[in-house]
């Protein structure tokens, strides 16, 4: 014969305690879910009918009352739906798919009073003309009783009470009570209020406000157009839209962007941070039927959007069963690119016209703006037109340097940009730095893009642009630079000669990293054994072991003329050396301990000979 399965309710309990819930608050979540749901199916047949949810802790701080207006239950409903585990009212019979207008659909809500208390007292009456009252009581041990009530005087809809086991009366606590429920219930369409001691009396506090706080600010705007005014007053909406980010968030926004997404009932406000943050902190405050799903979502808006926190309801994204997360399905990809839109509009409108949002939102959020721009072609030409870069004409848009450079010239790391900034900004080249975070992408991205040159920068291409002196030139001087190169190879850098702007920029430092790496290779070469060493040697020309560093010297500069001049002046060694150290700093390298000796003995010469000339 078929049996039925039994349920350890204990065993039940612990595996939603541990796995499903985040903690034992959530039975309030749930009771007061049960409340709006029951006065949904009541004000359904009738809308005159009350709508209130009103949660009492008890005076002795032991348990707490739940009771709602609802639509309440007969005997045979609370024994259906109280006592069997899955059972839900709120399914569609045909589609057997949870009916839009509830929040519950799996059945299992009510097992959450039992994280807090080992019974589940519930009263109710039906709104079911001439059905009697009755009393259900659940027991943790899998028990329950169910009883018809004589009394008349029990009000259609339903109290739920629950005696806090000893070590959960905190959840219970006044206090905790109306954060939860003002967390939880905030937002809903009906009266949630809970019972509070203000000044010795015992009062109802009203926890839900009556709408949405968008809508509120919409319709301030409608009545000050019925009172005279032409248009709709934006700044009365965006003030209330800052006030409830101040009293709920914490935070005065940098600027509010309303969000719209009809097709899934979306509504809500995206506010932009006033300080930066990093990428992943993305944490939205949503509510799906006006009920608080998540503080902290992270899925609703695109991962660029971690610039912005935002308050969004919806009426029909799903819960997971747990209640704490979204599903992620269509409904929630179709919302959360519609929202994403209307962002990246936000975005484009803001940085298109100059205004202080638009100065604040550069300078605070230009990170988040990079990294937008990697998620779509067209923000990436709205960034290229209105993001500063790092370039050797100082901060400018890409859009900029394409217009002074002809191209965009790039290169893709802080450390290239610093070896050959010097010498670019000098020549009036615009060279932009890639070096940080996502601007190599952005420009790689860019080069792709029609209507882009962008192309990378190195130490060779620039040497190009510096001008050869002439042959007659070159051989004046030509033993002033042999006894240079003799000197400053033990530098690991050669030296050459060429005419370039400004005058008053005696030499510069070119570092050719394809050099560099050549030289580490063989460096590591000769530390390596025989096998290893050969393999490392392939990748070397062994008759290539030019230094990896280059002086250029600056003909057109009047103490490098001077130098060359002289080469076997006592001072050569000195001037060089410091020709060197000078040009080693303008290119952004510190001193090692080696070349602040070099200095120091250097400029001591140098001092010692200019004393020397003047006795
Ligand atoms: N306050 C209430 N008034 C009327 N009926 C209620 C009330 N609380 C619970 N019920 C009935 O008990 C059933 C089971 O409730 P429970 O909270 O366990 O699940 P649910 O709300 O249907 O779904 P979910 O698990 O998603 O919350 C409900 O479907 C409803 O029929």
């Amino acid at each position: 014969m078929a049996q039925r399965f039994k349920v350890d309710l204990g065993g039940l309990v612990e595996l939603l305690s541990k796995n499903l819930y985040s903690g034992p608050q959530v039975y309030l979540r749930e009771v007061l879910q049960n409340g709006v749901d029951a006065i949904t199916a009541r004000t359904d047949l009738d809308p005159d009918a009350p709508a209130r949810v009103r949660l009492e802790p008890w005076v002795d701080g032991a348990g707490i009352t739940i009771t709602d207006t609802g639509i309440g239950l007969t005997a045979t409903q609370a024994e259906e739906f109280l006592a069997t585990i899955g059972r839900t009212s709120k399914r569609d019979e045909v589609l057997g798919e949870g009916r839009a207008e509830y929040l519950g659909q799996f059945g299992i809500g009510l097992l959450a009073c039992f994280l807090i208390a080992d019974a589940v007292e519930v009263t109710s009456r039906s709104a079911t003309p001439g059905e009697a009252p009755v009393r259900w009581v659940g027991l943790a041990d899998g028990t329950f009783e169910v009883q018809t009530l004589a009394d008349a005087e029990v009000e259609i809809g339903t109290t739920i009470s629950l005696k806090a086991r000893a070590d959960a009366t905190h959840w219970v606590a006044e206090e905790t009570v109306v954060t939860l429920a003002s967390d939880y219930g905030d937002m809903l369409p009906l009266e949630v209020s809970v019972r509070v001691n203000a000044g010795g009396q015992r009062v109802w506090r009203r926890i839900s406000r009556t709408r949405l706080p968008w809508a509120v600010a919409v319709e301030k705007s409608a009545e000050g157009t019925e009172h005279g005014s032409t248009a709709p007053n934006a700044h009365e909406t965006a003030m209330a839209l800052t006030n409830y980010a101040e009293a709920s968030l914490g935070f005065t926004p940098l600027a509010t962007i309303s969000l719209n997404v009809p097709a899934t009932g979306t509504t809500g406000v995206a506010y932009v941070l006033p300080q930066a943050v990093s990428p992943g902190s993305g944490r939205h405050r949503v509510y799906v039927k006006q009920m608080l799903v998540s503080g902290r979502e992270d899925t609703l808006l695109p991962d660029w959007a971690f610039f912005v926190r935002a308050v969004l309801n919806s009426e029909s994204l799903t819960p997971t069963a747990s209640r704490e997360q979204l599903r992620e399905d269509e409904v929630l990809l179709l919302t959360r690119e519609a929202i994403g839109e209307q962002l990246k509009s936000w975005i484009t409108v803001t940085l298109t016209e100059p205004s202080p949002v638009q100065a604040r939102l550069l300078e605070t959020h230009h990170l988040a703006l990079r990294a937008v721009a990697l998620a779509s072609d067209d923000m990436l030409d709205v960034v290229a037109q209105a993001l500063p870069f790092e370039t050797t004409q100082g901060f400018t848009t890409l859009a900029e340097v394409a217009r002074e450079g002809g191209a965009v010239r790039f290169t893709p790391t802080t450390e290239g940009y610093r070896r050959i900034a010097p010498v670019a900004r000098a020549q009036g080249l615009w060279v932009v730095n890639g070096g940080y975070v996502y601007d190599a992408d952005i420009l790689a991205k860019l080069a792709h893009r029609p209507g882009w040159e962008v192309t990378e920068m190195t130490a060779g291409e620039l040497t190009q642009t510096l001008e050869v002196v002439g042959i007659d030139r070159e051989f004046e001087v030509m033993a002033a630079l042999e006894r240079a190169k003799a000197l400053l190879a033990e530098q690991d850098c050669d030296v050459q000669l060429r005419s370039f702007a400004p005058a008053d920029v005696p030499a510069v430092l070119l570092r050719d990293a394809e050099a560099e790496r050549r030289r580490a290779i063989s460096q590591e070469n000769e530390d390596a054994g025989n096998v290893w060493g050969g393999l490392l040697g392939s990748f070397t020309d062994p008759s290539d072991s030019k230094p990896s560093r280059t002086l250029m010297l600056n003909d057109t500069n009047d103490s490098v003329r001077r130098l060359l001049a002289q080469p076997h002046h006592t001072s050569f060694e000195a001037g060089m050396n410091t020709l060197y150290l000078s040009a080693l700093m303008l290119a952004g390298e510190g001193l090692g301990s080696r070349e602040t000796g070099l200095l120091s003995d250097s400029l001591s010469q140098l001092l010692a000979a200019a004393l020397r000339t003047e006795n």
